[in-house]
């Protein structure tokens, strides 16, 4: 097989390589270039295509030979592929955008689309839309004449788009518009695949409107060059494979519960069973406080304590792969519950409250267990997605936990 990879500047962050190694295009690499190494790259015998990001997109049209129509009309080029001749430049991310469109249930033909950002995937998102029929297209920038200041002149935006970096790890929790403004939003769409769900993607989740976020759109994309690259057809029921499969890696296993009912032993073992970091939101809060969590509440109280948790789930949630072991009361402050969730799968362990113990738990020392849960208990059910019972042993609940999490991404036990 030739020799294939990603180009960019600042590479860190792709996914391409695992994602194109599922596709059978097993030689693909990182190809972190500055601009001047470009041309000894282009010249390199050994590459047979090359998958390109920002900021290269639009400086290696020069560079191909034959140009593909659409990548033309888009103005950008993410797929060259070596032919005798030499690089031939075509543009999949369009077919990965309508596909991640596709999934999400969110159509254009007749609608009224806006697009928040103007820069090169915009300009694919602004030609994919208009393609599929839609009715207008507005473009919604810092410094344009449609702008953040005067969205209120397009309330009635039928579909929303967001192709801008806003609500992107590392700094997630923050979304370019807010969707009560647009009473007649029936679908969002956001390019940002990490996290998952973006704040803006929570908030369509939370109003049942249609969504779909960034991933299935990554993953399409290299299905489409690959196919290029190995001139074959691969089947898309593929692409909806490969993105499980990827979710299942980089979805995050929460755990919520009473304090003592067992997160810290169950995410222990989650972690040895599923070859993942248990990452304690306790232990962060005490490195982060540089004391013990008694000495915390001593001195500052509960407000105290919270705040400092209220950094740690930021932190901790919006990381990938990981067990997140919460503390008994993240669920108290409903933001946590977001924050959470953005890039994980949250499960509520419950454990009868007499089997509950109060050592070394200030909220816990004094306090009627049995009243805290009946006032808990609806926000635990509110912030987890599967509810777990924990009066077995632990061994039996952490292996309950990874069959559900593995059988959700419809991905075989590892
Ligand atoms: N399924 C179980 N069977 C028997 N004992 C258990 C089980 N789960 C947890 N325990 C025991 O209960 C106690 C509390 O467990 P653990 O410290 O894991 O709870 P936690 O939810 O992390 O508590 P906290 O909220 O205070 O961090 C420990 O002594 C642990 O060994
Ligand atoms: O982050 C990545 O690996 C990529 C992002 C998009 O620009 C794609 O167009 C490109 O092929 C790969
Ligand atoms: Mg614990």
């Amino acid at each position: 097989m030739g020799r294939y990879g990603i180009l960019g500047r600042v590479l860190l962050h792709s996914w391409s390589p695992p994602i194109h190694n599922a596709f059978g295009c097993t030689n693909y690499h990182i190809l972190q270039r500055e601009p001047e190494e470009l041309p000894a790259l282009f010249a390199d015998p050994a590459m047979s295509g090359i998958n390109v990001t920002i900021p290269y997109k639009q400086t290696v049209m020069e560079h191909c030979v034959y140009l593909d129509p659409l990548a033309v009309e888009i103005g950008a080029v993410n797929t060259m592929v070596r032919h005798a001749d030499g690089y031939h430049g075509y543009n999949t991310d369009a077919y990965g955008f309508a596909y991640m469109a596709k999934v999400g249930g969110v159509g254009f033909d007749g609608k009224k689309v806006v697009v928040l950002g103007s820069g090169g995937s915009s300009l694919m998102v602004q030609t994919v839309v208009k393609r599929a029929g839609a009715s207008s297209v507005i473009v919604v920038s810092r410094g344009g004449v449609n702008n953040y200041e005067n969205l209120h002149l397009h309330a009635d935006a039928q579909v929303i788009v967001n192709t801008t970096p806003l609500g992107m790890y590392p700094k997630a929790g923050v979304s370019p518009v807010d969707l009560t403004a647009f009473p007649c939003c029936e679908g969002v769409l956001d390019l940002v695949y990490n996290p998952q769900k973006t704040a803006l993607l929570l908030q369509a989740e939370a109003m049942g409107i249609p969504h779909g976020d960034g991933l299935p759109m990554l993953v399409a994309q290299a299905k489409a060059a690959d196919e290029l690259y190995m001139n074959c057809a691969i089947a898309d029921e593929k692409i909806d494979a490969v993105v499980k499969q990827i979710r299942h890696q980089v979805t995050n296993i929460v755990l919520v519960g009473m304090p003592s009912s067992g997160k810290s032993t169950v995410g222990d073992l989650l972690a040895q069973l599923s070859a993942r970091t248990a990452v304690d939101l306790d232990q962060g809060v005490e490195q982060s406080a540089g004391c013990t969590i008694p000495e915390l509440f001593a001195a500052q109280g509960e407000a105290g304590f919270r705040a400092v948790e209220r950094v740690e789930t930021m932190k901790a949630g919006q990381g990938s792969g990981q067990v997140i072991v919460t503390g008994g009361g993240v669920v108290k402050d409903l933001r946590n519950h977001d924050a959470l969730r953005q890039n994980g799968r949250v499960y509520h362990l419950v454990r009868d409250v007499e089997k509950l113990s109060r050592d070394g738990r200030p909220l816990s020392a004094n306090a009627d267990l049995e009243a805290m849960w009946q006032e808990r208990a609806p926000l635990y059910a509110q912030a987890s997605d599967v509810t777990v019972d924990n009066n077995g042993a632990p061994e039996e609940t952490a292996d309950m936990i990874w069959r559900d999490f593995c059988e959700y991404f419809g991905v075989e036990r590892p």
